[in-house]
């Protein structure tokens, strides 16, 4: 690979307006059978979706993922969600007892919309074989596929039947990966969702490393259909983190998935904990990406998410902040 860059490294370059006001753009992304209001979704991790988050972002109109480390509430949640009329969409891993469940799901007629297969290393036979299954078992369930951060990867696990790919290995807020095994796509993952993109004939999923808003959109112009965020949705009133106060200042707990507070045990730990300043509620940080994705879509010269997708862009590598923060 020649040419990476991150997210602070490229910068947008403008086409003429044809907008009157930024409220015409149209931010609605589909995927699968479902439209959404937003192409973001909160990353499936315990300290940023519960199942009252995911009642609240699936009657409002958003994407969700719930996380897979409560096992046992998965069956109960798909139920309260269907008979609310909710979209369901849960995680699994690809342990033998996930082979169980996924039959379970079939057995008692709990067909979720989506299911996420969430591990490390998602290029591995392992997740291909889980694809195969929730395919046989649950044909009508949209499969996402993750995480990997190769072409050969997204081709495979399209091949085995996935129906979207998530891409990103090491980019994440609390990630260790790269540090601990010194592999991943840190520090390039937008040049690596490029890559990625040019190989995938169905959606992939940007996962990890957005920092601002402006990124999601950088995401959408290198290939991805949806944005995956954990730490920009970690502080608010609503996380499931917990909530402490220092200095006078409240924060939120957020801890990675791979996490020794995640797992219980100090064994293969690739995620650390950190506290993210609390921000307020979750519906003003949505509405606020709402009109930020807005903006960039009239500075991209359309009306919708597709405009994005062709504007041309320059490397300036580590120059865009020059020192600036948003407040
Ligand atoms: N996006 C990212 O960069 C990363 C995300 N994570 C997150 O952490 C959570 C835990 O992930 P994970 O450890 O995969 O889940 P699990 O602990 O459920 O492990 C899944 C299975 O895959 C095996 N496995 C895990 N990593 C590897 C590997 N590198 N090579 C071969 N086999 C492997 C495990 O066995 P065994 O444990 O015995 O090896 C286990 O059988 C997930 O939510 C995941 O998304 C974790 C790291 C990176
Ligand atoms: N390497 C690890 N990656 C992890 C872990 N837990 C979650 N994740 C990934 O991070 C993103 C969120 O990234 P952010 O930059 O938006 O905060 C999440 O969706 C996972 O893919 C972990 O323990 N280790």
């Amino acid at each position: 690979m020649e040419n990476v860059f991150d997210y602070e490294d490229i910068q947008l370059i403008p086409a003429k307006c044809v907008v009157n006001s930024r409220s015409e753009c149209d931010t609605s992304v589909t995927l699968g059978k479902h439209s959404f209001k937003l192409p973001v979704v909160p990353a499936n991790m315990q300290t940023i979706i519960d199942e009252t988050i995911a009642i609240t972002l699936a009657e409002k109109g958003y994407f969700y993922v719930m996380h897979r480390f409560e096992p046992e509430k998965r069956i109960a949640f798909i139920h309260d969600m269907k008979s609310r009329g909710l979209i369901t969409s849960i995680s699994v891993g690809v342990k033998e007892e996930e082979y169980g469940f996924v039959k379970q799901l079939s057995e008692e007629n709990a067909m979720p919309d989506y299911i996420t297969i969430d591990i490390a290393h998602g290029h591995s036979n392992a997740v291909i074989e889980m694809i195969q299954h929730i395919k046989q078992q649950l044909p009508e369930t949209f499969v996402i596929a993750g995480n990997v951060g190769t072409p050969e990867a997204v081709r495979e696990l399209e091949h085995a039947g996935a129906d979207a790919t998530k891409v990103g290995i090491g980019p994440g807020k609390v990630c260790i990966t790269k540090i601990k095994t010194g592999f991943g796509t840190g520090g390039w993952q937008l040049a690596a969702l490029r890559w990625c993109a040019k190989a995938a004939t169905k959606p992939i999923i940007a996962d990890g490393g957005i920092r601002t808003h402006g990124d999601v959109a950088k995401s959408i112009r290198f290939g991805a259909t949806f944005v995956m965020i954990g730490s920009l949705f970690a502080g608010h009133e609503e996380s499931p983190g917990e909530t402490t106060e220092k200095d006078g200042k409240l924060y939120k707990e957020y801890f990675g998935s791979a996490s020794e507070f995640q797992k219980g045990e100090k064994k293969n730990v690739e995620g650390k904990k950190m506290f993210v300043e609390h921000k307020g509620y979750l519906q003003d940080t949505l509405n606020e990406m709402e009109q930020d994705l807005q903006s960039a879509i009239s500075y991209a010269g359309g009306s919708n998410l597709e405009a994005i997708r062709h504007v041309d862009y320059v490397v300036v590598k580590n120059s865009i902040f020059n020192g600036d923060k948003i407040y």
